[in-house]
């Protein structure tokens, strides 16, 4: 039977959310299904902004950073009478099937939307934070690696050159993933990750014995420690004042900021992208709702919505490697 399915991206932009968009347009198509995008995230929904998804529109899509829905944040769709606004929206439009890319967030937003909305709700997970339970990698997040790494690569450079010490702050919100997985692929010399923060004055001394010990052995040479965002309190000037006052001068703090949630998606950014949007409507008319798609060693996997914002653990061999290589090399 034909049905009318709905998308929108919501919350932080991520390279691959427009690989999906093209992924679900084209799922759709072979299955006869009507799809239409609302645009803006949740403020699409509640103001019924859409436009209709044709197999047009995914020429060139693929390699596209950003999102040709737009996204946002909604502030409305946080209240009751949002949600109300939202769910009747979508059933005056007739749609069977709601797919919402985005993050934590907007699945905590999908979740109240199915207290007033009886189609189908189903979620992919996008954000360059990796924070979300119930995957092994959310889209975005290799691309924004990549980027982190290769801004990375470019400090070293200069830090390298004037042999400073460099402090570089990488996204994540309040997890560590991108910033480890950066840290680790561009040879930083310590990374401060919210998962193993305990105070300023303990991780101070750490890295002031992994500064001294590596001049001791290697003589004055560049230092990179990355910084995931929101874990030192005060923030990266702060930090910098810290280490001043421990005696380190010439140390320069960086923030990367949103570079990393723009460019052109990598490949496994493009596949799971790819994958997850075509799962997501293979599922549209079968009894699943509420959940959210994802992947998990490779092989597609669903969760119940309300469980992706579970805390989710570090990859333990990456922590181990990351206190062997570079916070514990020196002892
Ligand atoms: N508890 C909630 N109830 C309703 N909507 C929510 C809730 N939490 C988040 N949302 C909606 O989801 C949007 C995106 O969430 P946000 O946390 O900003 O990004 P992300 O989805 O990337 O984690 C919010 O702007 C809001 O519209
Ligand atoms: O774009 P904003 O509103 O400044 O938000 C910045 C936040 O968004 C992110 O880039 C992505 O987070 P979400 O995917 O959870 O929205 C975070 O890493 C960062 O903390």
């Amino acid at each position: 039977m034909s049905k009318r399915v709905a998308v929108l991206t919501s919350g932080g932009d991520a390279p691959g959310m427009n690989a999906c968009i093209r992924a679900i347009v084209i799922a759709c198509k072979k299955r006869n299904y009507d799809l239409i995008g609302y645009l803006h995230g949740y403020n699409g929904l509640i103001k019924q902004e859409s436009i209709s998804l044709s197999l047009d529109s995914t020429h060139n899509l693929i390699q596209q950073g950003g999102t040709v829905l737009h996204s946002a944040r909604c502030k409305a769709f946080t209240e009751e009478a949002g949600l109300k606004q939202a769910a009747a929206n979508l059933s005056e439009a007739g749609v069977d099937a709601l797919l919402v890319i985005g993050g934590d967030g907007s699945f905590r937003g999908a979740t109240h939307l199915a207290d007033h909305y009886l189609g189908q709700i189903i979620g992919i997970p996008g954000t360059i934070d990796n924070d979300i339970a119930g995957t092994d990698a959310t889209i975005g997040y290799y691309t924004a690696i990549d980027t982190a790494m290769n801004s990375i690569d470019k400090v070293r450079d200069t830090a390298d050159a004037f042999e400073r010490i460099f402090l570089v702050e990488v996204m994540g919100r309040h997890a560590g993933f991108l910033a480890l997985n950066a840290a680790l692929s561009s040879a930083a010399d310590y990374v401060i990750l919210p998962e193993f923060f305990e105070s300023p004055e303990s991780e101070i001394k750490k890295i002031l014995t992994q500064i001294h010990a590596q001049r001791r052995v290697r003589g004055s040479v560049s230092f990179i420690v990355v910084v995931a965002e929101n874990v030192w309190p005060q923030g990266l000037q702060a930090l910098t004042k810290a280490l001043n006052d421990s005696g380190i001068t010439d140390v320069r703090p960086v923030t990367l900021g949103h570079v990393q949630r723009g460019g052109t998606p990598v490949s496994n950014d493009r596949l799971l992208a790819t994958s997850l949007g075509e799962y997501a409507v293979s599922l549209v008319g079968t009894d699943t709702s509420n959940v959210m798609v994802g992947e998990v060693n490779r092989e597609p996997t669903t969760v119940p919505l309300t469980t992706t914002s579970d805390s989710k653990p570090l990859n333990s061999a990456q922590v181990a490697l990351m206190k062997s290589i570079m916070n514990e090399r020196y002892g």
